[in-house]
């Protein structure tokens, strides 16, 4: 073997070995700063793309206005998440042992270093996790008091907002740290919110949807993140704990513009500590046409069953879906702001019921109605992406294992996203992006720029 061969392999298990996360983004912050900066004397005047007016009145739709480092959305491909697919990952990622489905542990790994981590190096993230999970007790204590009447979303972002008062980066900013080391704060805000939210989310259910006394168990440290929610929420069949692997790292990220995302990066930008930033993401995916479809499409589903049976004929499908448009609602599930095909988070998630459940009902008519759904939207004329998003899929799936409390879904979608967003966080503080500001203007200004009608209202 060359020494330059011996030398490689040497590094490589090193590398593979190193357990560091910390180390490991430590050294490569300062390279991709360098790169950017440069990148920025380079081509800073260079043209993007132009701005039309109708996107500017379509919510902003396709403008390429912020860099997002941790996915990429192509909409015929679907996500990439640091250039893997979904496939990639479920091929590539670290799995539990038995397990066929990636660790969420593993995503994360991927999205903050860019590395696709060993085993090794996610089963030290599930320790880390696990040791840092507790919850301060006066988190305990607001949360037992909340009503039960709060839906689990506001729950979660309340309970993560009073998490707040723990944050290393509020204090070391108020003690005027330096802000080349402020993402070192802001990456152990990050990793202290990763491994609490798996006890919140599962105190917002057994909260609401247990009673008081459901034994509620400890976090295991010898198991992982997503293994570990699940037991804390009472559930213990071990095709659900490779369900919840799955759900977590399909929802973790889909690039930077979407509703949770931005605003995680958006609050973020003025220097608000991860928690409250995170927190007012999860109040953007708590809206029904981001990640509450969910819910919606299972109450929608349970509608559906409750009106025509569990196996309704085609000519009733169909008309359900119309009175379902001509009612003036959309059909939950369907549809999409980027993505031109179905989803391949959907996909992925009929696998697992191809697989798992093929013979149960709900899962029948889920396929039955992605036979239906699309020529009808298409035929509306109006509607970009007639195809299933991921949320089309996944309730029929939580409520196979027994998870049939459809406001609580969302939750889940949040824990999952706090991973590629937190990542992104600690990378947006590495490189020192600034304060997220976007020029607006009125109508009246750019009918004078543009030459439009002016009329009074
Ligand atoms: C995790 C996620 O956030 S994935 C998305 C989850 N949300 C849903 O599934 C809700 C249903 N879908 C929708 O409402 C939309 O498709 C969205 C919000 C996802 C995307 O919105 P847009 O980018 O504005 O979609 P698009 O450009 O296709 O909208 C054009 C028209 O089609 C309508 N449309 C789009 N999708 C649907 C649908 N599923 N059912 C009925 N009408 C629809 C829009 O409401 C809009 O109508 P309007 O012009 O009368 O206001
Ligand atoms: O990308 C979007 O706009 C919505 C979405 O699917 C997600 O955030 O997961």
């Amino acid at each position: 073997m060359s020494t330059r061969v011996a030398v490689q392999k040497a590094l490589s298990k090193c590398s593979a070995s190193n357990t560091d996360l910390k180390g490991i983004i430590a050294q490569k912050i300062p390279k991709h700063a360098a790169l950017i900066k440069q990148f920025r004397k380079d081509k800073g005047k260079s043209k993007i793309m132009d701005v039309e007016l109708g996107q500017m009145y379509n919510g902003m739709r396709g403008i390429r206005s912020m860099v997002y480092e941790t996915s990429l959305l192509d909409p015929n491909e679907g996500i990439r998440f640091r250039g893997l697919t979904i496939p990639d990952c479920q091929k590539r990622l670290p799995k539990a042992p038995g397990g066929k489905e990636p660790l969420p542990e593993g995503i994360f790994w991927l999205m903050l270093t860019g590395d696709v981590p060993t085993q090794e190096q996610v089963n030290w993230l599930s320790k880390e996790w696990a040791k840092r999970a507790k919850l301060p007790s006066h988190v305990v204590k607001s949360m037992d008091t909340m009503s039960k009447t709060v839906h689990p979303m506001a729950q979660l972002s309340a309970a993560v907002t009073i998490l707040s008062a723990e944050s290393k980066f509020q204090k070391a900013y108020a003690s005027g740290v330096k802000k080349t080391v402020y993402w070192e704060y802001v990456y152990e805000d990050c990793m202290d919110l990763l491994a609490k939210l798996p006890v919140i989310a599962a105190k917002i259910y057994n909260h609401s949807f247990r009673s008081e006394d459901c034994g509620c168990v400890e976090i295991d440290p010898s198991k992982d993140w997503s293994y570990n929610l699940m037991t804390m929420m009472g559930y213990s069949d071990p095709q659900f704990a490779e369900l919840m692997r799955l759900y977590l790292t399909i929802h973790c990220d889909h690039e930077g513009g979407n509703a949770s995302a931005h605003t995680i990066h958006l609050v973020g930008s003025t220097l608000s500590d991860p928690f409250i930033s995170f927190a007012a993401g999860m109040n953007a995916l708590a809206g029904p046409l981001h990640g509450l479809a969910n819910q919606e499409v299972l109450v929608w589903i349970n509608r559906l069953r409750e009106k025509l049976g569990d196996d309704p004929d085609e000519k009733r499908l169909k008309d359900f879906v119309w009175k379902t448009l001509k009612s003036g609602q959309v059909v939950p599930g369907y549809g999409h702001a980027v993505l031109r095909i179905t989803d391949p988070r959907y996909t992925c998630q009929r696998e697992f019921a191809e697989k798992h459940l093929p013979d149960d009902p709900v899962f029948k008519l889920v396929s039955a109605i992605y036979k239906v759904v699309p020529p009808i939207l298409k035929e509306l004329g109006k509607v970009a992406n007639p195809w299933p998003n991921v949320d089309a899929h996944s309730g029929v799936l939580l409520q196979y294992y027994g998870l049939t409390q459809m406001s609580y879904y969302t939750v889940l979608f949040g824990v999952s996203r706090a991973m590629g967003t937190l990542a992104q966080l600690v990378w947006s503080r590495g490189i020192g992006f600034p304060i997220e500001r976007p020029k607006s203007l009125t109508t009246e200004a750019l009918m004078k720029q543009l030459g439009g009608k002016k009329k009074k209202c």
